[in-house]
């Protein structure tokens, strides 16, 4: 099928837009070519000639030749005027913003169904990994049940390295270098980038629109290395872990750091990889790897948007208007493993069940069930730092509880 030809006005020459502009000329692709390239400071040096540049954003979002704006800046409020004028003045958009998508979802949606413009976004979850189109077309009629995965790269890149005997902040500043990180990195190393990628696919998966707010999450600063030496001697691996998951009409979501055991498939996705399961009724459990950040592998995703708009493709949101009567949960409690690297006494009191407990002058830990606010409250007091236990020690436990409750 041969689409339509498009002429785009990109914002952005960074990691991702100058990863388009090589990936455009390198590709076989004939359906668009960049009119200009809208950027912030210029006097920078571009590989790209000078004539294509300009730092007036009004050149693209008023040009009427221009059909399409690809957003691709580092600032989530300059991206939000950008993207809501590109629609209103009656252009189609494509972005990897997840931070922009995930806190503006419901407007944006609203905003395409009043103007008539689609706005695509493979690249913001998972960047290469194309996740978003298969949860609203391939995933479409099945019944699923969870979508899970390691969806940020420079936090996995960081867990990869420390394996290796690197040190948080020698592996951060790479992973900055080599364009994973994000402009300002605490929303990587702190679950913020992984919690704004599940939003979205929170919206796909199960058709529920939350505020970025409304999920609960832990990052990755805390782990110490006694935690990593644990997670070695259990031939298990510590990986920062999105999950939302539906149990009859009950939706849960969280990011947190988890153990993850050597069957699991997202033990062996290292560096900046992403790895996203998705379970269904009928599929069952499939299992997506591919780059989660970095320069072409994100501009492949966008370069798939744009080609998706040549024969007019836009996201239907099915979920959304079908799945009407699910319910969302944040308060739900979770396995986790909770340590300190000193004497204090052990958080006992905020668990609901104890099934570990270690006390040690360098390092002490509780292991158990907890309800997700206590847990967040307690990171908020002390320096505890917490990692979900292994969905296989959690089956475990859960299946001694049933059989003490049997009996
Ligand atoms: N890097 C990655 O691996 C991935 C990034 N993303 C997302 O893609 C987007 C771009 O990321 P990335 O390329 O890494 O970012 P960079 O920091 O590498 O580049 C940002 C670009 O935005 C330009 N810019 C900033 N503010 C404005 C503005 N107000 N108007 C016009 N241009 C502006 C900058 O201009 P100048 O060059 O003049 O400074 C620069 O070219 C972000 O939303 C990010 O979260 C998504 C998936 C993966
Ligand atoms: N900073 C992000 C970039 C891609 O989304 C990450 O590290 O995953």
């Amino acid at each position: 099928m041969s689409g339509k030809s498009l002429t785009l006005g990109v914002f952005g020459f960074g990691c991702v837009g100058s990863g388009l502009y090589e990936t455009l000329r390198q590709s076989n692709f004939k359906g668009a070519n960049i009119k200009r390239f809208c950027i912030a400071n210029p006097d920078k040096e571009r590989s790209a000639p000078n004539a294509l540049f300009t730092t007036e954003a009004d050149e693209l979002l008023n040009d009427p030749e221009i059909d399409v704006i690809v957003e691709l800046i580092d600032n989530s409020e300059a991206a939000y005027q950008i993207v809501t004028k590109a629609l209103r003045n009656g252009k189609a958009v494509v972005t990897a913003n997840k931070k922009l998508l995930a806190e503006h979802l419901q407007e944006l949606i609203a905003l395409q169904d009043e103007t008539g413009q689609p706005i695509l976004y493979e690249g913001a979850a998972a960047a290469s990994i194309p996740i978003i189109r298969n949860l609203e077309e391939y995933y479409d009629n099945d019944l699923l049940r969870e979508v899970s995965g390691i969806l940020n790269g420079s936090t996995n890149f960081i867990l990869s390295a420390i394996e290796d005997g690197g040190t948080f902040d020698a592996a951060l500043e790479l992973a900055q270098k080599l364009g994973f990180a994000e402009s300002d990195p605490t929303l990587d190393v702190d679950g913020w980038d992984a919690k704004f990628k599940l939003t979205i696919l929170l919206a796909h998966a199960f058709g529920i629109v939350v505020e970025p707010s409304d999920i609960p999450h832990v990052g990755i600063t805390r782990i110490s290395p006694q935690v990593q030496r644990i997670a070695n001697e259990r031939r298990e691996r510590v990986k920062l872990v999105g999950k939302c998951w539906r149990e009859d009409k009950k939706v849960f979501a969280h990011v947190i750091p988890t153990f993850v055991t050597q069957e699991d498939e997202l033990n062996q996705v290292e560096n900046e990889v992403n790895g996203v399961v998705v379970e269904g009724a009928f599929s069952q459990r499939q299992f997506f790897r591919g780059k989660g950040a970095g320069s072409f592998p994100t501009a492949a995703a966008v370069l798939s948007d744009i080609s998706a708009l040549t024969y007019d493709y836009r996201y239907e949101y099915k979920k959304l208007n079908r799945e009407k009567d699910f319910e969302f949960v944040n308060d739900h409690s979770i396995w986790v493993h909770v340590s300190g690297n000193n004497r204090d006494v052990l958080p006992l009191y905020a668990f609901e069940e104890v099934v570990n407990t270690f006390r040690s002058p360098e390092h002490s830990y509780v292991e158990g069930r907890i309800g997700l606010r206590n847990l967040i409250n307690l990171s908020k007091e002390g320096n505890w730092s917490a990692v979900a236990l292994s969905s296989a020690a959690v089956s475990q436990f859960e299946k001694q509880n049933n059989l003490e409750l049997a009996n």
